[in-house]
């Protein structure tokens, strides 16, 4: 378990970077931590890994308490922490067996014993084949296989990953991703991601904190942070559909289709919709799948006020979030959420 109680960081200028940050990651979980530029995620990031100091407040992992710990306790405490970075800095004079050895090397593991742990570890992340193999040898998403090995090596309860897959393509980060979630089934690891893209949250976290100003604004399980429309992570973690080219007065239900009991999937609606006389036509939609469950949302045009009222009642009986909105309301919000989504972008 990682806990994070009462956090502030302030810098010698008197910039406040963390803000009492409260947080708590069980052991085994994967939580995705997302905000813009200067929220303060490098700095979490440092107090984490125990090369700042908190200014205030305790962070503890499975009950040892960095801000406390000094010496050789401290020594030990950073070692339960991996990091994985978007860079991943190989030295390019050593092989991805020899890079992955280095942090064991310096931890005066035995060769004997450093030899068996870097051919588990190769083994692990899928290279044992590229064991002499150089940086300049490897592809990207390989390279990024080694820095993990090499973050695993000293058997770490904890992987911090630094924007693990900023710098690869979308065939290789789902490789990554896909590796990371292997490897916290096998190992029982605690993840803990810091990303700019929404994707990566939506495809392995399954908690998720939004850090703005030095303060964590919304933190939960995914699927619940998803399901509070009214919080900005929902709309940035779920696109909102196209605009459709109706009248602006044109009255649509808008519904996010999340956290029902009954509705896992989009046909789940039609057929409930169906079977209460309610012919659904959909005008746009943008649906994902999350956790094995299809999450998104619908605009849906009722035919009239009176089939407009029924519908919100089935859906919202069913546990469904939907609302009467208009084409023109649906367009200022889907602006909005653009606009934002380009400076997001700016900022990476
Ligand atoms: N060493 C420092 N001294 C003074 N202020 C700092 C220092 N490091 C960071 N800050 C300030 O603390 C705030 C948080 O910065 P931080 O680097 O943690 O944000 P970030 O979310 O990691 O941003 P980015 O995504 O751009 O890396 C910013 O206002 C930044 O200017």
């Amino acid at each position: 378990m990682i806990e994070l109680n009462e956090v502030s960081k302030v810098y010698p200028g008197g910039v406040t970077a963390l803000n009492s940050v409260n947080l708590q990651i069980p052991a085994g979980e994967i939580h995705g931590i997302v905000g813009r530029s200067g929220a303060g995620k490098s700095t979490l990031i440092r107090c984490l890994t125990g090369l700042d100091q908190v200014t205030q407040g305790q962070i503890s992992i499975d009950g040892v308490d960095l801000s406390a710990a000094r010496g050789a306790e401290l020594v030990k405490a950073r070692r339960s922490i991996g990091m994985v970075f978007q860079h991943v800095n190989l030295l390019d004079s050593r092989t991805a067996a020899q890079n992955i050895a280095h942090p064991l090397e310096i931890a005066r593991v035995p060769k004997a014993e450093r030899k068996r742990r870097v051919a588990e570890l190769l083994e692990l992340v899928g290279l044992a084949d590229r064991a002499d193999n150089y940086p300049a040898q490897l592809s990207g998403g390989q390279k990024q296989r080694v820095g993990i090995a090499r973050a695993l090596a000293a058997e770490p309860g904890v992987l911090l990953c630094d924007e693990p897959t900023s710098a690869l393509d979308s065939a290789t980060t789902r490789q990554i991703l896909e590796l990371i979630g292997q490897l916290r089934d096998r190992l029982g690891i605690t993840v803990i991601i810091i990303t700019h893209e929404m994707s990566v949250v939506r495809e392995i976290c399954d908690s998720v904190s939004l850090l703005d100003a030095g303060s964590i604004v919304r933190s939960g399980q995914l699927l619940e942070v998803i399901s509070d429309r009214s919080s900005p992570l929902s709309k940035e973690l779920i696109s909102l559909p196209p605009t459709s080219a109706l009248e602006a007065g044109a009255q649509l239900i808008d519904v996010l289709l999340t956290e029902s009991d009954r509705i896992s999937h989009v046909g789940d609606l039609f057929t409930l919709l169906s079977d209460n006389g309610l012919p659904a036509r959909v005008e746009a939609g943008s649906i994902e799948t999350i956790q094995g469950r299809q999450v998104g949302r619908l605009h849906i045009r009722p035919e009239g006020a009176a089939a407009a009222q029924k519908t919100l009642e089935v859906l919202s009986a069913a546990g469904l979030h939907a609302e009467l909105t208009t084409a023109a309301a649906l367009e200022t919000e889907a602006d909005a959420g653009a606009e934002a989504q380009a400076g997001r972008k700016e900022e990476s």
